[in-house]
């Protein structure tokens, strides 16, 4: 089969999101460079970041960077915990102001306008991260980073996606620098890695695409996608599964390396299911990853390994995908989750598919956003 003809959205996004993410690196610290004060960076107790779908994964992906960086606890808490089971007492200030930081893209999201708009109440310092500074979350936040993402054709938030996890990167750089924890330079040397970074994902881009494609063509016919992953790599089999739902409608689901011995491992019907690793060669988990795959070579199954490495040896049969790595193994998620997102582009194309099912017949009700936009406020 000849690739271009099976072009589609989320491909075309893929290869657009390198050289976005240089720009946007330097337009993001710009709109967010002084969105928090220096005193406001000092009095902070804790980090909690939260969203809704892709905009929470962004938070899981960027979980163990903003940590390294700030030097300060990280939860990432969905919309409605936050919203409406974490208790109050732990919103308010102990030791410190803690910071929430709410990723939503559109900002109109009704549960984490109302889970910020709580946090607010009770004390923390809430920062949207939006696209939209008309938004409710922007007007209910006390401060806002506004992103600007220059408009391309929709291709199920694989752009927005890098946009909300680099703001997240940037913004606890800063945080960092301000905190003494490193020098101006050395924050400006964290945004060149990144640029970096993404510029070697620029140069393996053609090759990547046809590796992606020829794999969609191969494993057309699963039923069942099983990513693993831990660390910011949690995010990225978060969005993984995302994306291969949206785009095909089969079933698939996401796991840590841990958790997925304890769990996942007891699928059946193994010859309909593809098992996808994240697996970097800095990674701290990495002899448990190897661990992983020799438990899953002797099950024989079709078996992924996007790694950053070119050396690690992996079992007979194993596909290996090889992506750049980065120094600082806490900024891989910011672009691993590429080729997934290749994949789940041209297995929809494969299959006959469109994406959310087109939001026809059984799926029609899914199709109106007012079900997340409009759905029942309740400040608790
Ligand atoms: N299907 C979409 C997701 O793809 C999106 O990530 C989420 C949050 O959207 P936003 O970032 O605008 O808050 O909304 C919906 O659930």
């Amino acid at each position: 089969m000849v690739r271009e003809e099976y072009d589609n959205p989320m491909a075309q996004n893929v290869r657009d999101v390198p050289g976005l993410c240089v720009s946007q690196c330097r337009l993001i610290e710009e709109a967010s460079r002084l969105t928090v004060s220096a005193g406001e960076i000092w009095d902070l107790g804790r980090i909690i970041v939260t969203g809704c779908g892709d905009s929470y994964a962004a938070g899981l992906a960027m979980k163990p960077a903003i940590e390294v960086l700030t030097g300060l606890p990280v939860e990432v808490i969905s919309a409605v915990d936050l919203a409406r089971y974490t208790p109050s007492e732990l919103l308010t200030r102990q030791k410190g102001t803690p910071l929430v930081l709410a990723v939503s893209n559109s900002g109109k999201v009704a549960r984490l306008g109302e889970a910020i708009e709580r946090a607010g109440n009770y004390g923390c310092l809430t920062v949207a991260v939006t696209g939209s500074r008309e938004s409710r979350l922007a007007r209910v936040s006390k401060k806002v980073v506004e992103l600007s993402i220059p408009e391309f054709v929709s291709g199920n938030g694989v752009r927005s996606y890098l946009v909300s996890m680099l703001a997240l990167l940037i913004i606890a750089i800063r945080i960092g620098e301000v905190k003494g924890r490193y020098t101006m330079e050395a924050s400006q040397s964290i945004r060149d890695e990144i640029c970096v970074y993404a510029e070697e994902f620029r140069n393996i881009m053609p090759d990547l695409d046809e590796q992606m494609f020829r794999a969609a063509e191969k494993y057309a016919s699963k039923e069942l996608f099983d990513f693993i992953g831990s660390g910011g790599n949690t995010g990225t089999a978060w969005f993984s599964q995302a994306k291969i739902i949206e785009a095909t409608g089969e079933w698939a689901t996401y796991s840590d390396t841990e958790g997925w011995m304890h769990l996942n491992c007891f699928f059946k019907h193994l010859s309909r299911k593809l098992t996808v690793q994240y697996a970097s060669a800095k990674g701290p988990e990495l002899s448990r990853s190897k661990e992983l795959m020799t438990a899953i070579s002797e099950m024989k199954m079709d078996f992924c390994v996007i790694t950053d490495s070119r050396d690690l040896v992996l079992p007979e049969g194993t596909e290996r995908i090889w992506i750049p790595g980065c120094q600082k193994d806490w900024m891989w998620p910011l672009l691993n989750y590429l080729p997934v997102s290749l994949l789940a582009g041209y297995l929809c194309e494969l299959k006959g598919e469109a994406y959310g099912r087109g939001c026809r017949d059984s799926w029609k009700v899914c199709g109106t956003t007012k079900l997340l936009t409009e759905s029942r406020i309740e400040i608790l």
